[in-house]
């Protein structure tokens, strides 16, 4: 209980909601100072995600021999598993600068076309949430992805006239946990697409190993596996875990991080043994209990559980699909046999 206040009390002291510990997005700008601290660097040091990085390893050293800009980078999968800190390796592995925006922050066509003059040859323009461009932006991003040039419109009625502007060779990197909302014509523009996965128990333990030591603090490998498998294999996660941890540890164990401190630590902050924490339960209850096990739609899912469709989509779904505790069919998601065993409850019937 103390330990939950305290959280509450950070949270609020940095202005942000108090959120649920395993929310995938990060929370406050503190988290985020943290994080930048975190962030590896060098593709050599970024764990995991291996058909990517080799995928990419080989791209940026083409480039680079070739002296042309890499191709355009499109980056999705679900928050926290790496896209912003892989945008960042790809910059600094080419040696190049990275201009960094977002789909919602760029509101009129000036927006893009005040960075996209600012480049230098073979920059990287990082645009996250790229799915949420303005239409209008995108259209002007579609010359300047070809042919790396920018065809503007200056001034209005009859005096108006397009001009067109030389850009230097760049490489977009666009980052999305939704591709699947990308318009056609963006998707094609990029040459290199790549999916983050989530990760896998090793590599998380690596990655909470790693963060660890950076913050130097006293964990053995049975701590650093125990808080990986409880973090929806997504790295973000993982590191706001092993703080948590890390507070309790410092009160109670002297600072001492194994796994039945973990556990501890883990189990009063509500998250279970398969690392689902209470909003997982709840969607899952209320597929199990209020629509018998699915199938159910998804605007019927949100307004039993008072989530956005889009969080559910974005933050809910993908880990408990990956997992086996979901099932999207046409008609709507189901509960698996997973789920019901899960909650205790006897596998249903066969259904038609
Ligand atoms: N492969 C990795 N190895 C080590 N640490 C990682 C790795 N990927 C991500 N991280 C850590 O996870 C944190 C979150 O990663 P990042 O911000 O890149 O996620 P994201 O995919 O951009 O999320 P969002 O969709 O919310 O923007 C980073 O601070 C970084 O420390
Ligand atoms: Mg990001």
């Amino acid at each position: 209980m103390f330990f939950y206040l305290a959280m509450l009390q950070t949270d609020q002291l940095s202005g942000a909601q108090p959120q649920r510990v395993i929310s995938p997005q990060t929370t406050s700008a503190q988290e985020e100072q943290l994080e930048r601290a975190l962030r590896p660097r060098a593709l050599i040091d970024y764990i995991g995600q291996h058909k990517t990085k080799e995928q990419l390893s080989i791209f940026i050293q083409a480039a680079k021999i070739r002296r042309e800009a890499l191709d355009h980078t499109l980056l999705f999968g679900p928050p926290g598993l790496g896209k912003t800190t892989l945008a960042h390796i790809i910059a600094h592995e080419l040696g190049v600068n990275l201009r960094q925006t977002s789909g919602p922050v760029l509101e009129r066509a000036g927006d893009l076309a005040a960075l996209l003059t600012n480049l230098e040859p073979h920059d990287v323009l990082f645009i996250d949430e790229i799915h949420r461009l303005n239409p209008v932006v995108e259209e002007i991003l579609y010359p300047a992805l070809e042919d790396y040039q920018l065809d503007i419109m200056i001034g209005e009625g009859p005096a108006a006239r397009s001009v067109k502007i030389d850009l230097p060779p760049f490489t977009l990197v666009g980052a999305t946990t939704r591709a699947g909302m990308l318009t056609n014509p963006l998707r094609d523009r990029f040459g290199i697409v790549s999916r983050l996965e989530f990760y896998n128990n090793t590599d998380l333990t690596t990655i909470v190993a790693r963060s660890a030591q950076l913050l130097k603090l006293q964990i053995d490998n049975t701590g650093a596996a125990e808080i990986a498998r409880r973090s929806r294999g997504t790295p973000r996660i993982a590191n706001r875990l092993l703080r948590r941890v890390r507070d309790y540890a410092e009160v109670k164990y002297q600072g001492q991080i194994n796994a039945e401190v973990a556990d501890a630590a883990l189990k009063m902050l509500d998250i279970d043994q398969s690392g689902l924490d209470v909003m997982d339960c709840k969607y899952l209850e209320a597929i199990l209990y209020k629509f018998a096990g699915g199938p159910v739609g998804l605007d019927n899912i949100a307004a039993a559980i008072g989530e956005s469709t889009d969080t559910i989509e974005d933050v809910i779904e993908p880990y408990l699909i990956q997992q086996g505790f979901l099932q999207r069919t046409p008609r709507g998601r189901m509960a698996t046999e997973l789920s019901y065993s899960h909650f205790g409850l006897p596998a249903p019937s066969t259904k038609a």
